[in-house]
C-alpha cells in the first residue's frame, strides 16, 4: 500500500537530518581524536648543547651548557649541565712538553662524550678559550704558545663534536664576556621597559658590574654613568633592543698568583737565601726558585742580579706589613685622564652593583665573607683577614685538614690582596663595598666568561628583541579546538532551525 505524500517527505527529511547529524558527529569525533593524538604525542626533547673549555693560567675547566632549541633567543634559557676540572696545571705550564697540554684534556673530553647524547654530538659546538697564562706565554715566546695551542687543537679534533677552534682571548673579551654572563644569568637583559619612557626620571633595572680575579689577570667591567675617556676601555653592545656602553679593563699580572710573584720578586734580596714574609702565617715555609721567578714577564720590573738560586720564604704573619708590601705593587702616582684606578689606567666612577667571582669568591667564601644573607662591612672584612694572618700555620692546618695546602697557605696574602685591589686599586669605600656580591654560581651556572663567550659565538643574544608571538602553542591549540566546536555547534543550530521551519511549512513536524 502506497504511503501518503506527507509521510514520505517527513521520512526523507528525517533521513537527511540524521545523515547530516551523523556526518557532523563523525567530523567532531575525528577532530577531537586528531587533536588529542597531536596534543598527547610525546614531544621529542629538542635540546641543544655547547661546550667551552676555559684554559686559565692555573688550570682548565670544561663547561657543558644546554638549552631548548626552540627558545634559543630567549634570555636565561641556557643552563650549565656539567663542569669538569682538568687534572694538573693550566695549559701554558706545558710549554716545555707541549704535546702533554692536549693530552691533559682527555679525561674531561671523555666525560663530555658521556654527557652530550650521541645523536647531538656532531652539532654541538666546542670552543677553547685561553686566558692570561697563555697571553703571558705568547708575549715571552710566541712559538711555544703556538705549539701548546696546536697540541690542544689536535686532541680536540679527535672528538665527535663540532670543533670551533682554540684561541687566546683578549683581556677585553674576558671582561666583556664575564659581564654578559652574569647579567644574562641575573635576567638583566630582557625587560619590557617601554613604560619607563613615560617617566623620564626613572631608570630600568641596571646591569651588574663584573669583577673577575684569576691567577694571572683580573678584570673590572661595568656600565658607568659618565663618558669613557679611553677608547681601549670602551665597549658598545646592543642586546635585546637596548644599547650598553661598557667600561672594561683587564690587568695582566694582577691575578692573585702573579701578584704574589710580584711581591716575591720585589722583596727578595740579591744575596739573602731567606725571605721573612709577613703575608704568610707564622711557622709556614716554602722554597722559591728565583731563577724561574725572574724569567716571568710580570716580574721584569723587579729583575736584579742574584747570587742565589733558591730562597726560603718564612711566614711572619704580620697583616699590617703584608698590607704595606701589597700596596707597593699598585702605582697610583701618575694618571693622564680625569681619574685612574692604578698604573695610569683610566677608570670612571664606580656605578651600581657588582658581582665578584673566581678567586674573589673562592677566597672570600673561605673567610666567610661571601654570605649574601649575612653581609659583612669592609671594616669587618679587614678585621677577619687581620685575624687570619695572625694565626699560627700549625693551628690553621689542623682546623682545615682537607683544604689544599697551596690555597690555605695563601689566604692571608689573598685576603689582603683582594681588599687592597678593591679599595685602593678600584676605589671601593665603606659605602660602595655593600654593592659587591661575592658569587660562585648564579642559578646553577658558574660565574665566568665562558657562558658569555658561547652565547656570543652562537649568536644567541640578538641585538633586537625577537618579535613575540601573541599566543603560546598550548593557547593556540586550545583556541583552535574551541573555535571548531563553536563553529560546528553554530552550523548545527542554524541548520536545525532552518529545517524546523521548512518541515513546519510542509507540515512534516
Ligand atoms: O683567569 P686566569 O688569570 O687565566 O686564571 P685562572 O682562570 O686559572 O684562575 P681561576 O679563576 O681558576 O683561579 C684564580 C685563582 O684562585 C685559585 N683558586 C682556585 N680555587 C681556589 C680555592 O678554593 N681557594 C683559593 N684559591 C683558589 C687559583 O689557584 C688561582 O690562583
Ligand atoms: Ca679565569
Amino acid at each position: 500500500m502506497e504511503q501518503p505524500r506527507g509521510t514520505k517527505q517527513k521520512k526523507s527529511c528525517q533521513k537527511n537530518v540524521f545523515i547530516i547529524l551523523g556526518f557532523l558527529f563523525i567530523l567532531a569525533i575525528i577532530t577531537i581524536i586528531t587533536v588529542a593524538i597531536i596534543q598527547n604525542k610525546p614531544l621529542e626533547k629538542n635540546v641543544k648543547y655547547g661546550i667551552v673549555l676555559d684554559a686559565g693560567s692555573s688550570h682548565t675547566n670544561l663547561y657543558i651548557y644546554e638549552w631548548p632549541a626552540e627558545k634559543e633567543n630567549d634570555t636565561g634559557v641556557v643552563k650549565q649541565v656539567d663542569m669538569c676540572k682538568v687534572d694538573g696545571p693550566g695549559i701554558s705550564s706545558y710549554y716545555k712538553e707541549p704535546e702533554k697540554a692536549g693530552l691533559s684534556l682527555k679525561k674531561c673530553m671523555d666525560e663530555a662524550k658521556g654527557v652530550v647524547p650521541e645523536n647531538r654530538q656532531r652539532e654541538t659546538p666546542l670552543y677553547l678559550g685561553a686566558t692570561a697564562g697563555m697571553r703571558l706565554l705568547s708575549m715571552v715566546n710566541p712559538g711555544l704558545s703556538d705549539q701548546v695551542l696546536s697540541s690542544v687543537e689536535n686532541n680536540l679534533e679527535l672528538y665527535p663534536f663540532d670543533y670551533q677552534g682554540a684561541r687566546i682571548i683578549t683581556g677585553q673579551e674576558e671582561g666583556a664576556y664575564g659581564w654578559i654572563t652574569i647579567n644574562y644569568l641575573l635576567g638583566k637583559f630582557v625587560q619590557d621597559e617601554s613604560w619607563l619612557s613615560f617617566f623620564p626620571g626613572l631608570k630600568g633595572s641596571e646591569t651588574f658590574g663584573a669583577l673577575d680575579l684569576g691567577g694571572a689577570s683580573t678584570q673590572i667591567t661595568f656600565v658607568p654613568e659618565n663618558d669613557i675617556e679611553s677608547p681601549d676601555n670602551s665597549l658598545h653592545f646592543r642586546l635585546y633592543g637596548r644599547s650598553y656602553n661598557v667600561y672594561t679593563h683587564s690587568f695582566l699580572c694582577y691575578g692573585k698568583d702573579q701578584a704574589l710573584q710580584q711581591l716575591f720578586a720585589s722583596n727578595i734580596k740579591p744575596t739573602d737565601t731567606i725571605l721573612q714574609d709577613p703575608c704568610f702565617n707564622v711557622g709556614y715555609t716554602r722554597n722559591v726558585n728565583v731563577t724561574g721567578l725572574y724569567k716571568n714577564h710580570c716580574t721584569a720590573a723587579y729583575r736584579k742580579s742574584l747570587n742565589v738560586t733558591n730562597v726560603q720564604v718564612i711566614g711572619t704573619g704580620n697583616h699590617d706589613q703584608c698590607l704595606q708590601n701589597v700596596l707597593e705593587i699598585f702605582n697610583r702616582s701618575q694618571c693622564t685622564y680625569s681619574r685612574c684606578s692604578f698604573n695610569g689606567v683610566f677608570q670612571p666612577h664606580l656605578q651600581g652593583d657588582f658581582g665578584a667571582f673566581s678567586a674573589f669568591f673562592f677566597v672570600m667564601d673561605f673567610l666567610k665573607l661571601a654570605d649574601i644573607k649575612n653581609p659583612k662591612s669592609l671594616e669587618d672584612a679587614k678585621e677577619t683577614v687581620r685575624k687570619f694572618c695572625s694565626r699560627p700555620w700549625q693551628e690553621v692546618k689542623v682546623e682545615f685538614p682537607k683544604t689544599k695546602e697551596k690555597y690555605l697557605s695563601e689566604y692571608c696574602f689573598s685576603g689582603t690582596y683582594i681588599l687592597s685591589l678593591l679599595e685602593v686599586g678600584y676605589g671601593f669605600n665603606s659605602t660602595s663595598w655593600d654593592s659587591i656580591r661575592f658569587v660562585g654560581k648564579i642559578s646553577g651556572s658558574d660565574a665566568g666568561w665562558t657562558l658569555g663567550y658561547m652565547l656570543n659565538l652562537t649568536n644567541m643574544i640578538p641585538a633586537e628583541l625577537p618579535p613575540s608571538r601573541p599566543l603560546s602553542h598550548e593557547g593556540y591549540v586550545a583556541l583552535m579546538v574551541v573555535s571548531s566546536l563553536v563553529l560546528v555547534a553554530v552550523l548545527l543550530i542554524i541548520w536545525l532551525s532552518c529545517c524546523k521551519e521548512k518541515c513546519l511549512e510542509k507540515g512534516i513536524i
